[in-house]
């Protein structure tokens, strides 16, 4: 819906000028139908800026004007009202549109539906007792676009109802209630050729399988399609192959395919065949197509038919089926699998796994076969799980792909923690690590980059990757789909041969426009959970989320205009009132016992940020055993409350103690990292305490850039029904003892030292090795070459003035600290250090 988040805002107090506005009351209430703003906001999706916030003044006035309202209100015509209506805020929302005034009908509480006629947009009332029966018929026939508390939008398209069909509904089951002419046409018009054609993966080959002769015989027609058939003398037990150039017609069983007729020999290179009458080309193509022994792979097909394809343009022959509108369907019938060794995996007798684990995994298997697809659960959620128990279901081999190192060794440990998979069973396949399975049968776990990259590949890398091309597998495991490169997975799909295929994510956006690219490659979304409805049930945490608008201080804001963009985001990075902003709220947290995290893209402010308010921090340079005694300490000490992160936590990163997050900067308008990021809380072990919430705060410099994108980035959160209250005032701020730049010289002096930054401090890609790597450092300098940037705070701060004795005492790095205090070492350790600084202390006096 347009101007959600304008709509959500505004249901905050924010001051505005106003007639007779209460000269002590710094509120504005601007959703109140008696409060008519002078004008309205320049656009209709921008507030106007400078609000304060006073939450007892706001409870005031609202009891007051709602009890003026009600007494206005008594008496007026519709008609009336209608005006009056015309005239308040919301309206100018909805212009021509803002039908409020028209009456109801009388069973309107039965019909929590509307559909438009025009594109197939759905709404629901979400309050209605009857909404929860609806939203799961809705959430499997349509794209949820926008599910805020009272009323969710969905969206009818052609990818939905593909994925509705891949789940088992018909037609006729979709256009069951009554549905607007044009939708009904829709939907048949969709639907018609959806599910006729299959993928089918058969000892070692592919073939594109169908029960409706005629439809093979129109993909046949393409010629990508036709470029991509293979043409090959193929005859084996289970598959009567004939091609152009056996001597006979296909058979199937008892069924005579019409028109068939035996090829001349010549016919098999030029891939056409004479052929008589007016549709011979037809009949032709018809003929090359492989008839299958039906029991073998379809039991309640009459006819099966089909034809083989390159494994090299599984890629093309999908992407061009699904743009003729008939994508091929992938489902793997597991149990009548004889020709791959079965896994002897189960889940252990104590796993249970939660009703909307369930609910997905049905989707999958509901017809007792693997559908190959994605499933989108919320972060926290316990995609692992659902992962793990498909495999436990197919039993057979399971290549699992990850998108870092860290998240290998968890899928491992997940795998070992909710399975009786033995260790032997299961290897790893890394830069580092790189495994084989003992026996037929087992699971690999690696990740992406590890199975596409094909340059430079060490002798036993290769060797692992023949191990990986040469099998069959039953399954493959595909951890985070979104963020994998369309190339990438191009490349894994086609290499890799697995009869089925399951993504998992938790937020199928990308800024791109390569979303749609995974409906082909894996599969329709089989399941997409409702965040809100998990968070009502206590499986993920409730989470409060606020923007917090931090106006730039005058010095900084004269800066900004000047800057290029690439400086200006250092600026309002480092905004002394966001710096303050910050302070305030870890101070507030740590005081209600939360555990806080606090991210930054940017490396130069992280480290900025946690050494003047003497906190840890990691990112990409912090190497593997800081970033584990850090984590340590933020998990289990009590003096440890907050801790500083690059994107190096944005995923891979389980730490269930935190329950307040504090975003100082962000990856531009990415709301794929934002809804990652509040992840991070949702799995907050406090989670089912009474009246628990966790915050999510976002730290925005008003009227800079920040502003723009920081919108942009709460969209799918927004989607998702979670609201952002605007703060624009924090309440007891300018009071807090040790105010960080207080003073305006304080401020001066850390503009400075902002200036004399290196550019390429302002990029967020300064934190490279970060970016690519995780949280638990296994990113060698190997795997990415040295470090790009080498920051020299010393002599900047010297330039800058920070050289003043109570900054560079507060300027110490707690991390430097934490590792002083560190357990005191081994002996023979501390002898070697002792050793080596005589070493380096000789080299020196040497001249070396
Ligand atoms: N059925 C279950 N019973 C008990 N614990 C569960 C269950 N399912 C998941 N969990 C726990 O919930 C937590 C989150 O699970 P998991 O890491 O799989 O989430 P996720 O959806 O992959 O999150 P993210 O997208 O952030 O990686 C884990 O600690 C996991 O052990």
């Amino acid at each position: 819906m347009s101007n959600k988040r304008a709509a959500e805002a505004s249901s905050f107090p924010v001051k505005r000028p106003r007639k007779n506005a209460d000269q002590d009351a710094d509120i504005f209430i601007d959703n109140e139908d008696d409060v008519i703003p002078p004008s309205p906001p320049e656009s209709p999706s921008l507030l106007p800026r400078g609000a304060t916030i006073n939450f007892s003044a706001l409870t005031r006035r609202l009891a007051e004007e709602k009890r003026a309202k009600d007494r206005d209100v008594s008496g007026l015509t519709s008609l009336e009202m209608h005006r009056r209506q015309q005239d308040t805020l919301v309206s100018h929302i909805f212009n021509e549109q803002d039908f409020s005034w028209l009456h109801l009908k009388a069973d309107h509480t039965s019909r929590p539906i509307w559909i438009s006629p025009d594109d197939g947009h759905i709404i629901l009332e979400a309050f209605s007792p009857i909404a929860e029966q609806a939203q799961d018929f809705l959430t499997a026939i349509s794209e949820p676009v926008s599910r805020p508390a009272f009323i969710h939008e969905y969206k009818l398209t052609s990818y939905s109802l593909y994925a509705a069909v891949s789940v088992g509904l018909q037609t006729e089951d979709i256009i069951e209630v009554p549905v607007p002419d044009s939708i009904t046409s829709f939907i048949r018009d969709q639907t018609l050729s959806y599910g006729k054609v299959k993928l089918v993966l058969k000892h070692n080959k592919y073939y594109v399988e169908s029960s409706h002769p005629e439809t093979l015989q129109l993909l046949l027609k393409d010629r990508v399609i036709r470029e991509a058939r293979l043409f090959s003398i193929q005859q084996d037990n289970s598959i009567k192959a004939t091609t152009f150039t056996t001597s006979k017609a296909p058979v199937k069983g008892n069924l005579v395919i019409p028109g068939a007729r035996e090829p001349k020999k010549d016919d098999s290179t030029s891939g056409r065949m004479p052929g008589s009458g007016s549709n011979a080309a037809d009949t032709n193509l018809f003929t090359s197509v492989v008839g299958v022994e039906s029991d073998d792979i379809e039991e309640d097909d009459d006819s099966v038919h089909a034809f083989e394809i390159h494994d090299s343009k599984i890629d093309e022959v999908k992407k061009r089926c699904d743009e003729l509108k008939y994508p091929m369907l992938e489902e793997y019938d597991f149990r009548n699998d004889t020709v791959n060794a079965n896994l002897d995996i189960d889940l252990k007798p104590a796993t249970v796994i939660r009703p909307y684990q369930e609910t997905s995994l049905s989707k999958m298997f509901g017809n007792g076969r693997a559908r190959s697809g994605i499933i989108v659960l919320p972060c926290g959620a316990g995609k692992t799980l659902v992962g793990i128990t498909a495999a436990c279901t197919i039993k057979k081999s399971c290549l699992v792909l990850c998108t870092s190192s860290v998240s290998v060794m968890q899928w491992k440990q997940q795998f070992m923690q909710w399975s009786n998979i033995t260790d032997r069973q299961i290897a790893v396949f890394t830069a580092d690590q790189k495994e084989k399975f003992a026996g037929d049968s087992g699971i690999v776990v690696s990740t992406y980059s590890m199975v596409a990259n094909t340059h430079n590949r060490s002798h036993e890398s290769k060797k692992m990757m023949e191990f990986l091309t040469s099998r069959e597998w039953g399954f493959i495991l595909l951890d985070e789909v979104h963020v994998v490169p369309a190339a990438m997975f191009r490349r894994v799909v086609t290499t890799i041969k697995a009869h089925s295929k399951l993504g998992l994510t938790a937020t199928l956006v990308r800024e791109d426009d390569k979303i749609a690219d995974l409906n082909y490659m894996i599969g329709p979304k089989l399941y997409e959970a409702n965040w809100m409805d998990l968070a009502a049930k206590g499986h993920i945490a409730n989470v409060q989320c606020a923007e917090v608008w931090c106006p730039m201080t005058p010095e900084f804001y004269g800066q900004y205009l000047r800057e290029q963009s690439r400086k200006r985001m250092l600026l309002y990075c480092m905004n002394p009132n966001k710096f303050q902003a910050c302070q305030f709220l870890i101070r507030y947290h740590e005081e209600r016992g939360d555990k806080v995290i606090v991210f930054s893209d940017n490396v130069y402010a992280l480290e900025a940020y946690a050494r003047r308010l003497n906190k840890l921090y990691i990112h990409g340079g912090t190497g593997q055993v800081e970033r584990m005694r850090i984590l340590s300490h933020f998990q289990h000490s009590p003096k440890v409350n907050t801790i500083f992160l690059s994107k190096v936590g944005d995923t891979s990163i389980d730490l269930p103690e935190a329950t307040c997050l504090i975003q100082i900067s962000s990856h531009f308008g990415s709301r794929r990292q934002e809804a990652q990021r509040l992840g991070r809380i949702l799995r907050a072990k406090r989670r089912n305490d009474e009246g628990f919430n966790a915050f999510f705060y976002s730290l925005v410099s008003k009227d800079t850039q920040e502003m723009y994108y920081s919108t942009k980035r709460q969209q799918f959160l927004i989607d998702q029904g979670y609201a952002f209250k605007v703060i624009t005032h924090l309440d007891g701020l300018t009071e807090m003892p040790d105010l960080v730049y207080k003073t305006r010289d304080e401020q001066i002096e850390l503009l400075q030292s902002v200036l004399l930054a290196n550019e390429s401090e302002a990029e967020l890609g300064s934190d490279i090795r970060a970016s690519e790597g995780d949280l638990a450092g296994t990113v060698t300098s190997k795997d990415f070459g040295p470090t790009k940037f080498q920051r020299t705070t010393g002599s900047l701060n010297a330039l800058s003035g920070a050289q003043h004795m109570s900054y560079i005492e507060q300027n110490k790095s707690a991390n430097k600290k934490l590792a002083r205090e560190a357990a005191p070492r081994h002996k023979l350790f501390a002898k070697r250090e002792k050793d080596k600084a005589a070493a380096r202390k000789d080299a020196r006096a040497s001249g070396r």
